[in-house]
């Protein structure tokens, strides 16, 4: 069956959940807490389902403060299967705690992002229990990378679809191919964001255009999504790319890196009261005030004065 085909079949299999239903909802998601207890069963239940494809990890050789999660899938766009979402845990994990790298870049094979859920295996796991550990391992692996210390940057080409616009959205940034395009298109399949990535959706579009996205199923081009702020950076060739990403190797300290890291993360992901949140920054701040780095920092910066002050003295 063709992909809009099996797209309407599935949309048809919508179900609204009257609020009789929100009862049973509850008792089988406890029902399957217990059931699916351990993280890593959830994940081998999903490696289970197969269907090809696969995510990897590996350090950016040219780049070495640069660690890269790649989809692989491009004979389907890089849509995944529950063999990529066991992967991409996996590949976060090691992502996360890479003590070498700063960065986090997150990008699909072949020019194309990632065209959302696979479709044979969303069919094949539309259950309840389907969707309750696709749930929960999306969920699990989007927070490690959106509250790790690494700076996430997804890099946007061709389509990003549905479920693959909720891992854009959890990435701290995006940076987009000047032609590339985003669907929130989770509504046209009969169902809402479902891999974990709501919050970050609305932390990224605002409450307003998360709504208006999600409510037409809107396709939206990058350009777009540029003027708005959803994306930062527009990119016309691989060549551009390579030289915007290594602005993340600007920083000597690697200590300052991670603060600002923390002290976006502090006003934007966690809930905390307002105090919580000025503790948190006074502790973030007071972790690289006096620090070596800082130290070294001042008087890198007092140098390069003296050196421009010598340098105009000596052009009079
Ligand atoms: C809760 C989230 C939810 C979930 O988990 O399921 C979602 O992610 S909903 C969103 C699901 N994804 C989609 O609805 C996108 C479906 N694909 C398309 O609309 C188009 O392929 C598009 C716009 C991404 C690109 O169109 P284009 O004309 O450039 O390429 P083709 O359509 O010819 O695709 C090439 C090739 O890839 C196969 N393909 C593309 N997307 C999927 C997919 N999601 N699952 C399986 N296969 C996919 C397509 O069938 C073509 O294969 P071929 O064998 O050449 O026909």
């Amino acid at each position: 069956m063709n992909t809009p085909g099996l797209i309407l079949r599935l949309a048809s299999h919508r179900q609204v959940t009257p609020a009789a239903f929100i009862h049973k909802h509850i008792q089988v998601i406890s029902q399957l807490s217990s059931k699916y207890e351990k993280d890593d069963a959830k994940e081998k239940w999903l490696k289970e389902q197969g269907d090809g494809g696969s995510v990897s990890y590996a350090r950016n050789g040219s780049n070495n403060d640069l660690g890269l999660v790649t989809f692989h899938h491009k004979q389907k766009l890089n849509a995944f299967t529950g063999a990529m979402m066991h992967d991409f845990s996996v590949a976060v994990r090691e992502a996360v705690k890479d003590e070498k790298t700063r960065c986090v870049v997150v990008r699909g094979e072949n020019g194309n992002f990632c065209s959302g859920g696979e479709l044979n295996f969303v069919e094949r796991i539309a259950s309840e229990e389907g969707s309750f550990v696709m749930n929960t391992v999306m969920m699990t692996a989007l927070k490690k990378l959106a509250n790790s210390e690494k700076v996430s940057i997804a890099v946007l080409e061709g389509s990003t679809m549905g479920g693959a616009s909720e891992i854009a959205s959890a990435c701290d940034i995006r940076v987009a191919h000047r032609k590339s395009k985003v669907g929130f298109v989770q509504g046209k399949m009969g169902v809402c964001p479902g891999w974990g990535g709501g919050r970050y959706l609305l932390k990224t579009l605002g409450t307003a255009r998360a709504m208006e996205y999600l409510a037409t199923a809107a396709l939206v081009r990058a350009e777009e999504l540029y003027k708005i702020g959803y994306v930062t950076h527009l990119f016309d060739s691989e060549a551009e790319l390579t030289e915007y990403l290594k602005r993340f190797s600007r920083l000597e300290s690697k200590n300052a890196f991670v603060a600002a890291k923390r002290m976006v993360a502090n006003y934007s992901g966690k809930t905390r009261n307002p105090k919580e949140k000025e503790e948190e920054e006074r502790r973030i701040f007071m972790s690289v005030w006096g620090h070596a780095d800082h130290k070294k920092s001042i008087q890198a910066i007092r140098d390069n004065l003296t050196r421009a002050k010598k340098e105009k003295k000596d052009k009079k």
